[in-house]
């Protein structure tokens, strides 16, 4: 248990063991990801945070990491008003590999030339899949970096946000907004001095459907209240109370716009298999074994949970980003007779009768249980 599984891939990390501390060490520097289509308001976000924020050195760094094939790219870190550039080198094209070994390493490098940062805010471009970065971040903090992913917060231009979620994709590609609304802990709808009551209303049902477990809020030129968008240690194992309490509240949603993404939620009391559940997710998560009623093969993009162990006194994390998914213990202790697992799947062709089905399949019958088992809600 505690640990980060990924898809056993030439290039990529292993199954790796990590300490069993609770939360991160206090020397540890939070990043926060910032994306959103283009114009929404992230680089005006990010100069809002600056200019509000005195009492912390934030570093904020320019993502190009998702486009182009150059071999080369820069990563501009700017800092009390300097801007600095460190190059990354792309080995063989594989972004992924390289950002993760130079990315990080630049990023470590310039802390030892400038001194330590506090915070660092990181700003992708609007047409890349922030879900790699988030990846990166996340996989190496389990590898002892110095550096730990925070939170992914999403920008959506009130005024064409819609117009933005919309456009036509070609068959099997997922509309970036869409996908960068489901991938985020926190959703920020800016320009509200752009569209009338009416059309506030649409954007935020529309952004509801597709992620109906973050948190939403409107502003204008990104103002917001730093305490909502800074230190929401979303991939702590200590918010793993929280979040159990957001859980309770998260609802399934309808498709309304896009089509194809949305979120599904459910409740089912007792005990997991710890194995078996292992094996659903995998199936889930790598396999894409799990079909809709069209034959459209489910795909995360973000998941979500607190679940229960046979034998465990304490409840379990669940947090998944594309096909990166982790299962933590975090300090909670269940109640007796309160083991209820909640799960939220924010994605593509989800069918939550067949996933609920499935999940159901990794709850520990018969005499091995020792809580009775059943669909509480939905
Ligand atoms: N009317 C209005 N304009 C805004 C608001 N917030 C930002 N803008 C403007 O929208 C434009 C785009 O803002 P940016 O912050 O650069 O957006 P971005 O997401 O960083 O854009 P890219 O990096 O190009 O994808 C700028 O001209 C901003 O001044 C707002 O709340 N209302
Ligand atoms: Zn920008």
């Amino acid at each position: 248990m505690d640990g980060m599984v990924m898809e056993d891939e030439d290039d990529c990390p292993e199954l790796v063991p990590i300490d069993t501390q609770p939360g991160p060490p206090a020397e540890q520097i939070p990043v926060t990801i910032i994306t959103g289509y283009l114009g929404a308001g992230k680089t005006t976000l990010l100069n809002y945070i600056l200019t509000e924020q005195h009492n912390k050195r934030i570093a904020v760094i320019l993502n190009e990491f998702g486009e182009g094939s150059a071999l080369e790219k820069s990563l501009a870190v700017s800092q009390a008003g300097e801007l600095y550039e460190e190059w990354l080198e792309l080995r063989n094209g594989c972004l992924c590999c390289s950002v993760k070994d130079n990315g990080l390493k630049a990023i470590e490098n310039l802390m030892e030339k400038k001194g330590k940062f506090d915070y660092i805010l990181l700003e992708t471009t609007g047409l890349a899949d922030p879900g790699a970065v988030a990846s990166m971040f996340w996989v190496d903090a389990e590898l002892g970096s110095e550096i730990y992913l925070d939170g992914i917060v999403t920008v959506i231009d009130a005024k064409y946000g819609l117009q933005q979620l919309t456009e036509e994709k070609a068959d099997r590609l997922v509309n970036e907004a869409a996908r960068q609304i489901a991938l985020a802990d926190l959703t920020i709808i800016n320009k509200v001095d752009l569209v009338n009551e009416e059309e506030l209303i649409e954007v935020r049902d529309v952004v509801r459907s597709i992620n109906g477990l973050a948190k939403i809020l409107e502003t204008q030129r990104s103002r917001v209240d730093l305490s909502e968008v800074l230190d929401l240690h979303c991939f702590d194992k200590n918010a793993g109370v929280d979040l159990a309490e957001k859980l309770q509240l998260v609802k399934s949603t309808k498709p309304h716009l896009d089509k194809s993404i949305l979120t599904v939620t459910f409740e089912v009391a007792g005990d997991l298999s710890e194995d078996a559940l292992n094996v659903f997710i995998q199936d889930l998560l790598w396999e894409k074994m799990f079909k809709n009623k069209e034959g459209q093969p489910m795909t995360v993009i973000r998941l979500k949970g607190i679940v229960s162990f046979a034998g465990k006194a304490h409840q379990v994390m669940l947090q998944g980003v594309h096909e990166l998914y982790e299962l933590n213990e975090t300090p909670q202790l269940w109640e007796e007779n309160q083991r209820i697992n909640r799960l939220v799947f924010i994605g593509r062709n989800l069918d939550k009768d067949h996933l609920q089905e499935q999940f159901m399949s990794t709850v520990v019958q018969g005499a091995e249980r020792n809580q009775p088992e059943g669909i509480l809600s939905s």
